[in-house]
């Protein structure tokens, strides 16, 4: 069963189509990762599945139903939860209360929403969103800084604290954008090892972007590969790996040894 399905969208700004006719699936319980050189479409497609861009064709279904019309902090509550390229945490804050930020969309807003919203209904929430933050800070080893402010933190541990808050989200769909870039080798293991066991763990469909080729081959399970807005390619990593038209739309991008280095999995674990 595909948990997203996304067909036929287009998006232009001005003269500039970042993203033409393109369709693609995501199966559910996968790792799926849209891959493709700079400027191909890879977060303007984040955004329109988020809701922070509107495809002008095109439609996105998620479990079976059109997302057009729901905002995105509907869509956050409705389980599609996100990080983005540039860390967007609030850096004063402690990890915990970042974390804590992450449950709230789950908070009944509204006069209706507050007075449907109190006494058992109310704390069996808090229960649930407490139990939720204490499994997410186990399973992301970051108990001893919980109480830290973010910016005190490295980058490798800051980008693990924003996967808490998405986690904190409760989501079903996973989006996870560049979730390596900028990390040391220590840092991308740990977080190739984190994404996996979401997966297996979490009953979380992860969707990611993402540049490092040896982490997107080692642990995708469905690649779909954007160039100059369009799909080129989708199936497995091996498969895409070898496509003909990924290896030219590398070529063009990068000389032959950065494009080996690219598309070899074999290059550095994760
Ligand atoms: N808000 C915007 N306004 C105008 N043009 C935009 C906007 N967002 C994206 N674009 C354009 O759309 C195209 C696709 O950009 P996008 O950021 O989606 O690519 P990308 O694959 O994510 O690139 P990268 O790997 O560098 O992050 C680019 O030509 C970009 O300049």
């Amino acid at each position: 069963m595909n948990i997203l399905e996304i067909s036929q969208l287009s998006l232009s700004f001005g003269g500039v189509h970042a993203l033409q006719d393109v369709s693609f699936h995501v199966p559910k319980d996968t790792i799926t990762t849209v891959i493709g050189p700079n400027g191909a479409g890879k977060t303007s497609l984040f955004n329109c599945i988020s809701g922070f861009y509107k495809p002008q064709q095109g439609e996105i279904r998620y479990q079976g139903a059109p997302l057009r019309g729901i905002k995105p902090p509907k869509r956050a509550a409705l389980g599609l939860a996100r990080t983005f390229q540039n860390i967007a945490l609030f850096r004063g804050m402690t990890v915990l209360d970042n974390i804590k930020l992450g449950a709230h969309v789950h908070m009944k807003t509204g006069l209706l929403g507050s007075l449907a919203y109190y006494g058992r209904a109310r704390r069996e929430e808090m229960e649930i969103r407490e139990e939720v933050e204490r499994r997410i800070i186990d399973f992301l080893e970051i108990d001893h800084i919980r109480r830290q402010p973010v910016a005190s933190l490295p980058y490798g541990l800051q980008k693990r604290v924003e996967l808490a808050r998405a986690l904190a989200m409760r989501p079903k769909v996973l989006m996870l954008d560049e979730p390596v870039a900028g990390m040391n080798r220590e840092e991308k293991e740990d977080m190739a090892r984190f994404i996996l066991d979401i997966r297996e763990e979490w009953d979380v469909t992860v969707l990611m972007v993402e540049h490092d080729m040896g982490m997107v081959m080692d642990i995708s399970d469905h690649i779909a590969v954007l160039n100059f807005g369009q799909v080129i390619a989708e199936g497995k990593p091996q498969d895409v790996q070898q496509n003909p038209d990924v290896i030219k739309a590398y070529l063009g991008n990068s000389d032959i040894d950065d494009l080996r280095k690219r598309l070899n999995p074999d290059r550095e674990a994760a």
